[in-house]
């Protein structure tokens, strides 16, 4: 994760991205599902949460979130606007996560002074940013846009940035990005299926985040693409 302090220096090694090899990507139609969901999520090992703000509850899950679930590290994606940077922070949001970049959304991002995440998906994407002392980006679309072989092939000539591959991603698919050296954690959705969460079944969201913490442990057997 990218902060303004240590990004031009060095990668982080305490942000976000390091608190678990998954990090889960939240859509929340209903505010009161935000607490007990995000308490499922961080007891089953998963303390990064992101909710993305693609619906109208969004900014306020944040705040519940960050005011009542002990041990969550909230953080807002889908962030498009330096509006919705500014809200979000101002929401109590600890990081922010963007699907692509550009250069008036990289400063919004950067004078929020949270850790952010910026979106790329090409080799010139990553090489301006980096450029700029960004060291912790996403990948994003991850599966869609080449995969792990794609990442490989980046980790010898830009060894010094690291990635979240985001999008697609599935319990299957995400060790051979975690053996990679280059992807700090990966980012899903698969840990809450829409039919538990509208059920409010968070036993089942708990046991899958826990499933998805225990992922880099897997990677030991995987053979990256
Ligand atoms: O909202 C954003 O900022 C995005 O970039 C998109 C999300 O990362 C993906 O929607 C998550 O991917 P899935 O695991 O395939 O659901």
């Amino acid at each position: 994760m990218t902060s303004p302090a240590s990004s031009a220096a060095t990668a982080a090694t305490t942000g976000p991205l390091d608190l678990a090899p998954v990090v889960p990507v939240v859509i929340i139609d209903d505010i009161e599902s935000a607490v007990p969901l995000a308490r499922a999520l961080v007891a089953g090992g998963l303390p990064a949460v992101e909710v993305t703000l693609r619906t109208p509850a969004a900014l306020g899950a944040i705040e519940r979130i960050a005011a009542e679930v002990e041990g969550a590290r909230v953080g807002a994606g889908t962030v498009l606007t330096p509006d919705q940077a500014k809200a979000a922070a101002d929401a109590g949001a600890t990081f922010l996560v963007t699907p692509g970049c550009t250069e008036t959304l990289y400063a919004a991002l950067r004078d929020t002074g949270l850790d952010f995440l910026p979106g790329t998906s090409t080799v010139s994407e990553v090489l301006r940013l980096r450029e700029l002392g960004v060291r912790d980006m996403k990948f994003f679309p991850a599966e869609a846009s080449g995969g792990a072989p794609y990442l490989k092939s980046l980790a010898s000539p830009v060894p010094d940035v690291r990635f979240c591959p985001t999008g697609g991603i599935t319990p299957a698919s995400a060790p051979s990005y975690l053996a990679l050296p280059n992807v700090a954690c990966v980012g899903g959705s698969w840990m809450l299926p829409s039919d538990a969460v509208a059920a409010r079944d968070w036993h089942t969201v708990e046991a899958l985040a826990r499933e998805a913490s225990r992922l880099r442990d897997k990677t030991a057997g995987s053979t990256p693409a």
